[in-house]
């Protein structure tokens, strides 16, 4: 498998207090694979991201990405966050070049620069400043940002969780596009249930209090996609009650109930 979770688990001591965020988390993602995680607040969904990221260590368990152990941030994986968080000084090229430039020559830098602008649809913004560009088009250039370095996983915080619905929507539309042009292995945290089921082939949602795995949804693409929505949308009620907290001790059985298809 080319990214394995094997019984991850994380606690985290505030003020004395030890919490058990994570619990017994496994997870085999295929070369390729978009899988999306989603789950309440607090589950512990950036908590994973960032140990896959290397940010975080786990207190129990391990990760490899083709079997190798992951134990600090690598250029293998990329992170895009939910603000964009672009250099204010540079300029949007100067931005994507920043981090190119310790691994290269400038003109091959550029080269690439150049090529990632493009996939995102800003070449003609190269030599402006971030903040002349609007919040979406700032996530374009930090996922550009992220792509120029050639990461095997791209790993996505909650990216478009910042921005008007209309934005939203278009920028989902030009990750699709990018992730068929690219072909990247994405993980990707997000509270939107319509998001997840455009996007992933897998959706995997988490429980809070410890936060695990309830439920792996793959989402079949040779599926009308508004099949999906259909049957999703008749599990939607128990989901958003869970992602808004409502259910607090849901009993695992009838979550399974709600949202097995
Ligand atoms: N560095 C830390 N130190 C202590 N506790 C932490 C730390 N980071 C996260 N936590 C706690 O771990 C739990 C999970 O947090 P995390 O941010 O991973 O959840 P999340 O599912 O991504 O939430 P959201 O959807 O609101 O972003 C929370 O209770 C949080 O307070």
């Amino acid at each position: 498998m080319f990214l394995t979770i094997k019984n991850v688990q994380k606690r985290f001591t505030n003020y004395g207090k030890t919490e058990l965020v994570l619990k017994d988390i496994n997870l085999n993602i295929k070369e390729g694979e978009f899988v999306s995680l989603l789950g309440p607040s607090g589950c512990g969904k950036s908590t994973l991201l960032n140990i896959v990221a290397g940010l975080l260590t786990p207190s129990e368990g391990e990760l490899h990405l083709d079997d190798c152990l992951i134990t600090k941030p690598g250029k293998d994986r990329g992170m895009v966050f939910q603000q964009a968080a672009l250099f204010p000084w540079l300029s949007v090229e100067e931005n994507i070049m920043f981090a190119l430039k310790k691994e290269m020559k400038k003109k091959e830098a550029r080269v690439i620069v150049q090529k990632y602008l493009q996939l995102v649809q800003l070449s003609s913004y190269a030599k402006h400043s971030p903040h002349e560009l609007s919040g979406g088009m700032q996530q374009r250039v930090s996922i550009a940002r992220a792509l120029a370095m050639n990461p095997r996983v791209l790993l996505m915080d909650e990216p478009f969780g910042a921005l008007d619905e209309q934005t939203r929507r278009r920028l989902q539309d030009e990750l699709e596009r990018i992730w068929s042009e690219t072909k990247k292995t994405i993980l990707f945290v997000t509270h939107s249930i319509q998001e997840a089921i455009k996007l992933s082939d897998r959706i995997i949602v988490l429980g809070t209090h410890p936060g695990k795995i309830l439920k792996e949804i793959p989402i079949d693409i040779d599926r009308p996609r508004e099949q999906h929505i259909q049957e999703i949308v008749y599990y939607e009620d128990m989901i958003t009650k869970l992602l808004k907290n409502e259910i607090d001790n849901v009993v695992e059985e009838e979550l399974y109930d709600a949202v097995s298809y």
